[in-house]
C-alpha cells in the first residue's frame, strides 16, 4: 500500500503538489491520472525518496522510502525507460542492479524471462526499441520481487501490441496481490487498465474512486428509453426530467436528470411497456475533461 498524507511540494514559487492525501490499495491496478504538469511525476519521485516533500509525508507499506533497509524488495519503479547504460547488454544492466542491491544473480534470468527478454538478453540495451526498453525497465523494477510497483507513463509512445502487453502484465501483477500504481494522461488507456483512479489537477486531489464510479459520477445522468407508448411516457416525464427529441430510427429517446429506476417505476405505475431502459455512461475522456476543466483553465491562464 502507498499512503500520502497532506503531501506538498513547492519548487520555488511553483506548487507542484498541493496537500495531496490518498491511498493505493494492493491487489488492484490504480491509475494516477492528471493533465500535463498536474504533479504526477513529482508525487512518484517523493514516494521513492528522490524528492523531499515540503510538507506532509508519503509511505510505502507504512514506512518512509528512505528508512527502508532493502528498498528494491519493497517497491520497484519504472520512471524512465531510457535510464540504462546504452553499451551494456540487458543482462549486464540487470546484473549490475542486482549486485548493487544484494540480489542473487539467478533472479536476473527469472525477471528476463518474466518480461520475455531472454532471447535478446545479450543485446546492447542502447539498441532496444522503446517497447523493449520498457520491458527491461519493468524487469529492473521486479528484481527485488517487491509488493509495490510504480510505473510513470509506461505506455507512452508504444505501439498497440506494446500497450496490450503492458496492460496485461499489470493486471497479472495486481492479481498476484501487488500494489500497482501507474500514471498516465491517456484517459482511454486508463479506462481499460485501471480498476481504481486517483485523479489530480494542479497538484490537488480531484477524485479517488473506482474507474466505473468516476465515469458515472462525472458524466451527466442520461437514460435511453424505448417504448411502444413513447408519447404517453414522454408526457409523464415532462416537467420532471429533460426529455430529448427521439433521434434514433427506432424511436428511442434520451432522458436527462432522472435515473433509470425512476423511469422504470413511473412506467410500471402507468402500465407502460418498456422495450429499452439503458443508462448511458459517458467516456472517461468526458469525465476527465469535466473534472479537470477548472485546473486546466487556471493552468492555461498562468
Ligand atoms: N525540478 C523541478 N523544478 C521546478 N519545477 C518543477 C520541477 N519538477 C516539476 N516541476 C513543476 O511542477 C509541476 C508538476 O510537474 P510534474 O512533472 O510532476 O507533473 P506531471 O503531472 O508529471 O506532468 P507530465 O505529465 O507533463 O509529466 C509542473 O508545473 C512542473 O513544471
Amino acid at each position: 500500500m502507498i499512503e500520502a498524507t497532506g503531501l506538498t511540494k513547492h519548487y520555488g514559487g511553483t506548487v507542484a503538489v498541493d496537500d495531496l492525501s490518498f491511498a493505493v490499495q494492493p491487489g488492484r491496478v490504480t491509475g494516477f491520472l492528471g493533465p500535463n504538469g498536474a504533479g504526477k511525476s513529482t508525487t512518484m519521485r517523493m514516494v521513492l525518496g528522490l524528492d523531499h516533500p515540503t510538507r506532509g509525508r508519503v509511505t510505502v507499506d507504512g514506512r518512509d522510502y528512505r528508512s527502508l533497509h532493502r528498498p528494491l524488495h519493497v517497491v520497484g519503479a519504472l520512471l524512465d525507460a531510457k535510464w540504462v547504460h546504452p553499451n551494456r547488454s540487458a543482462r549486464a544492466h540487470l546484473q549490475w542492479l542486482a549486485r548493487s542491491n544484494e540480489i542473487p544473480a539467478k533472479r536476473v534470468d527469472e525477471v528476463l524471462d518474466l518480461v520475455g527478454l531472454t532471447p535478446v538478453a545479450k543485446r546492447r540495451a542502447g539498441s532496444f526499441s522503446l517497447g523493449m526498453s520498457q520491458r527491461l525497465g519493468i524487469a529492473g523494477a521486479l528484481l527485488g520481487d517487491p509488493k509495490v510497483l510504480m510505473f510513470d507513463e509506461p505506455v507512452n509512445g508504444l505501439d498497440p501490441e506494446g500497450i496490450l502487453w503492458i496492460r496485461q502484465f499489470m493486471h497479472r501483477l495486481a492479481d498476484e496481490g501487488r500494489t500497482v500504481f501507474v500514471s498516465s494522461h491517456l484517459l482511454s488507456e486508463m479506462a481499460q487498465t485501471a480498476q481504481d483512479l486517483i485523479v489530480i489537477g494542479r497538484g490537488r486531489l480531484i477524485a479517488q474512486t473506482s474507474t466505473a464510479q468516476f465515469i458515472k459520477d462525472a458524466t451527466e445522468d442520461a437514460v435511453r428509453v424505448r417504448s411502444p407508448q413513447a408519447d404517453r411516457l414522454r408526457e409523464l416525464l415532462a416537467g420532471r426530467a429533460r426529455v430529448a427529441e427521439a433521434a434514433a430510427e427506432d424511436g428511442a429517446f434520451v432522458v436527462h436528470g432522472v435515473d433509470s429506476s425512476f423511469i422504470g417505476e413511473l412506467a410500471a405505475s402507468h402500465g407502460i411497456t418498456l422495450h429499452e431502459l439503458s443508462p448511458q455512461l459517458g467516456s472517461l475522456e468526458e469525465a476527465f475533461m469535466q473534472l479537470t476543466k477548472e485546473s486546466v483553465e487556471y493552468h492555461a491562464a498562468d
